[in-house]
């Protein structure tokens, strides 16, 4: 077993991939400026008083509680969202199943150097001169392939819950982008890639499963980095142990307390891009726990890869004109792919009245 890992570790590039369940101290490598020194960098304020909204999707005035929190935090929670239970439980015992496999078993699914499925470490991991404690498994379209290389006799049963995880995170962001588009006015004539029922069914997606083992140092560690996602909108499922956090412009790092069932919805960078900033994707990162290992699921929602996204003609005026040129996610990506934090304002095209 030990000759399989090194001779797998051995065929595969520079790629970095860490056996965090061997570590009994933090490496060097791994060690960042303890995360709680820049735990508000405006200044102190009363970290408790702000919570990131939580919106019941069953109340009637849902639509502008959404409005509110995307335009103040760019983040929300969701309960009453209409995913089944047994589904969230599935999906974490998925997660569970597949992290905890021996690394030789994972490396069989290594993500390529150039690829963008597979298991591997977060793709921003490269921008940073420390590594992060955490391993993540993206899949676009059918896991099947990887699926078969990790358990060759039982691989069905990942890629059912996979499957409709999937559909039912389709529709549930289907319905959400409407809820954040409709207060702004955007109607489905507005965004032509949406389709003519409104059903983004070009729509571009992918699943990221991220795992973050317990670790020896949380406080000198990072989970995963900060930044915004470079989509329309995410779902976020976490299993209920807290580690995320977002930037509230002014404030400081928020940790999202994990509500059971919960889901937790990140403003991208593309739906920055087509509310013309009037609602700011979210800068977040995600902090590491000595004692409990914690998983979450990402489901990242974009428009279709070949889509022209630019400033929705109907939030663009005078005193507001396009704060952005026109971009396909697909460049985006590229653009993402070679600067990383700097995408957003590369396609900028003048500052904000
Ligand atoms: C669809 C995608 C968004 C993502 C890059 C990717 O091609 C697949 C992984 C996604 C993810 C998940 C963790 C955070 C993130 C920044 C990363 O490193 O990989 C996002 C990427 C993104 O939003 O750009
Ligand atoms: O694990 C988390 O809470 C954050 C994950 C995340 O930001 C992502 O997958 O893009
Ligand atoms: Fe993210």
């Amino acid at each position: 077993m030990a000759s399989e890992l090194s001779d797998t570790l051995k065929s595969l590039p520079s790629h970095h991939f860490q056996d965090f369940y061997t570590l009994k101290e933090l490496p060097e490598s791994h060690a960042w400026k303890p995360v709680d020194d820049d735990l508000c960098p405006f200044g102190h304020h009363d970290m408790v008083a702000e919570q990131v909204p939580v919106v019941d999707l069953s109340d009637p005035t849902a639509e502008r509680l959404i409005e509110h929190a995307c335009r103040t935090w760019g983040v929300f929670q969701i309960i009453n969202h209409g995913i089944p239970t047994r589904l969230l439980d599935d999906i974490e015992s998925a997660c569970q199943r597949l992290f905890s496999l021996p690394m030789h078993r994972k490396l069989r699914a290594a993500r390529e150097p150039d690829g963008t499925a597979g298991y591997g470490p977060a793709v921003i991991s490269s921008f940073f001169p420390k590594k992060l404690w955490s391993e993540g498994f993206t899949i676009f379209g059918s896991p099947l392939e990887h699926a078969r290389q990790l358990w060759p006799n039982d691989y069905m049963k990942f890629c059912d819950i996979i499957g409709e995880y999937k559909k039912e995170m389709k529709q549930l962001a289907q319905k959400l982008t409407w809820l954040m588009l409709s207060p702004l006015g955007i109607t489905q004539e507005d965004v032509k890639w949406a389709g003519p029922e409104g059903e983004f069914e070009g729509a571009s997606a992918a699943l990221q499963l991220n795992s973050y083992p317990t670790c020896p140092d949380p406080n000198r560690a990072m989970g995963l980095a900060a930044h915004t996602d470079s989509t329309l909108i995410t779902i976020l499922f976490q299993n209920n142990i807290a580690g995320l956090q977002v930037l509230r412009e002014g404030f400081g790092w928020v940790t999202v307390s994990p509500i059971p069932r919960g889901l937790t919805i990140n403003v991208g960078d593309m739906l920055h891009i087509m509310s013309n900033g009037l609602y700011p994707s979210v800068l977040h990162r995600a902090t590491v726990n000595l004692t409990r290992h914690r998983l979450s699921v990402a489901y990242l929602f974009g428009p279709p890869w070949e889509a022209h996204v630019s400033p929705i003609s109907k939030v663009v005026d005078s005193d507001h004109p396009p704060l952005y040129r026109a971009v396909t996610l697909r460049e985006y990506r590229e653009m993402r792919a070679e600067h990383f934090d700097k995408a957003l304002s590369l396609v900028r095209l003048r500052a904000p009245n």
